[in-house]
C-alpha cells in the first residue's frame, strides 16, 4: 500500500444565517463562529520533504472562508437557494478547496465544519 499523508489546517470565520423551514429558533437570524478544518491527502513528498506546504493550504482556506466572513450567508450564492446548514456549507467549502488545491498527487479529502463548540459536520467524497 502506498504511503499516505493527511494534513489538516484550521481556520475560522464568523457569519450569520437563518435556516429556512426549520421548526425552531434557528429559523431566526443568528450567528456562529465557524471553525473550518481542511484535510488534504498526498501520496508523495517534494524534495523539501513536504506533501504540500501548510502555508498553501492555509492561504486557500483563509481566502475561501474569508468570503463568508462577516456576511449573512443567506444572501450569498449558493445559499440563496440552498439552505445554509452546516452540511451544505461544508460541502460548498470542500468543492471550493478541491477546485483550488487538487493536483495529481494532492487531494482535498475532507472538510470538518464546527458550527458550535459542541457540533460539527465532516464532509468527504470517499467511497
Ligand atoms: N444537522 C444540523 N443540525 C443543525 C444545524 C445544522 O446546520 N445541521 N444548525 C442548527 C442551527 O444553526 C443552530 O444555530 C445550532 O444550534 P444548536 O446546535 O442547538 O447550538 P446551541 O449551542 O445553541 O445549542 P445547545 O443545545 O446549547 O448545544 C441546528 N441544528
Ligand atoms: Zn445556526
Amino acid at each position: 500500500m502506498p504511503a499516505k499523508y493527511t494534513l489538516t489546517v484550521l481556520t475560522d470565520f464568523a457569519s450569520a444565517h437563518t435556516l429556512r423551514d426549520y421548526p425552531g429558533d434557528c429559523s431566526r437570524l443568528h450567528g456562529h463562529n465557524w471553525k473550518l478544518e481542511a484535510e488534504v491527502q498526498a501520496t508523495a513528498l517534494d524534495k523539501v520533504g513536504m506533501a504540500v506546504d501548510f502555508k498553501v493550504i492555509k492561504r486557500a482556506a483563509r481566502e475561501i472562508a474569508g468570503e463568508l466572513d462577516h456576511r449573512y450567508l443567506n444572501e450569498l450564492e449558493p445559499f440563496t437557494r440552498l439552505n445554509p446548514t452546516a452540511e451544505h456549507i461544508a460541502a460548498y467549502l470542500f468543492a471550493r478547496l478541491a477546485e483550488r488545491l487538487n493536483t495529481e498527487s494532492v487531494r482535498v479529502s475532507a472538510v470538518t465544519l464546527w458550527e458550535t463548540e459542541r457540533a460539527c459536520v465532516r464532509y468527504s467524497e470517499e467511497a
